[in-house]
């Protein structure tokens, strides 16, 4: 696998930028003219109560809304540096083909170098390296897509909360496979999973009800919540 090239001046100071940012689905808005600046090369999470906008946001994210349902729209500004992006969803996806045909023919020495970081996740993605990514188990077959958007050298990949199913030694893998990830390439990371979140996390957005209610980076957000709430 070839090394990504260390960050341009441009690529360093690119943000997505969105600006009054609305998303519903047919007569309903879901998110409520959102304002945000998210940096490049970055990982930055999207947190949450359950209901409140997350994965609508990152499907407001997503270039390439087919499969979406007619019934979703996205209004207001959206600056995305780039148009590749990889993305890991929240449901199953209706994919046939094998972890080992996404990869192609050096399949197991790209899942070892994907996983360097993570040896046991290179092993256990390799034995299952021959079955339709929408048959793996849960939780497995996000990392299989996470694998493949590295793979592809995707410069922007959007995670929706890819901890779910995984046990304890696959969230390892994926924090320090993210913890990697956030250095070579613009990371947008929903979970409800506090420690992965505070381990990876660049910069944090809080969603509640649809509305964005707090941004900031995660030694404001996770170390000095008092403060904030006393100063803003
Ligand atoms: N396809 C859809 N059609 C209509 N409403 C939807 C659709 N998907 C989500 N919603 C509604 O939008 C609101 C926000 O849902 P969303 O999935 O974005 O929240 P979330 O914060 O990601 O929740 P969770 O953490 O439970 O996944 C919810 O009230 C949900 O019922």
């Amino acid at each position: 696998m070839k090394a990504v090239p260390p960050a341009s001046r441009k690529e360093r100071s690119a943000v997505i930028q969105a600006r009054d940012l609305g998303a519903g689905y047919g007569p309903r808005a879901v998110l409520a003219k959102l304002s945000f600046d998210l940096p490049w090369r970055r990982a930055s999470v999207v947190l949450g109560p359950g209901g409140s906008g997350k994965s609508t946001l990152l499907r407001a994210l997503v270039n390439d809304r087919l499969g979406d349902g007619a019934d979703f729209w996205v209004r207001g500004q959206l600056t995305l540096p780039v148009s590749a992006q990889a993305v890991v969803p929240q449901g199953r996806p209706a994919e046939s083909r094998t972890l080992g045909e996404l990869l192609g023919p050096d399949a197991r020495q790209t899942l070892e170098s994907v996983w360097a970081c993570a040896p046991a996740a290179a092993v256990r993605l390799d034995r299952l390296r021959e079955r339709p990514v929408a048959l793996l188990p849960e939780g497995l077959w996000r990392l299989a897509l996470l694998t493949v958007a590295i793979a592809n050298k995707a410069p922007l990949v959007l995670l929706d909360e890819p901890e779910v199913g995984l046990s304890g030694d696959g969230v390892r893998w994926l924090a320090r496979r993210l913890l990697m990830l956030r250095a070579e390439r613009t990371v947008v990371l929903v979970t409800q999973h506090l420690p992965l979140a505070r381990m990876v996390a660049d910069h944090v957005l809080l969603l509640d009800e649809g509305m964005l209610v707090d941004q900031a980076p995660p030694r404001h957000f996770f170390d000095e919540p008092e403060l904030r709430r006393h100063t803003c």
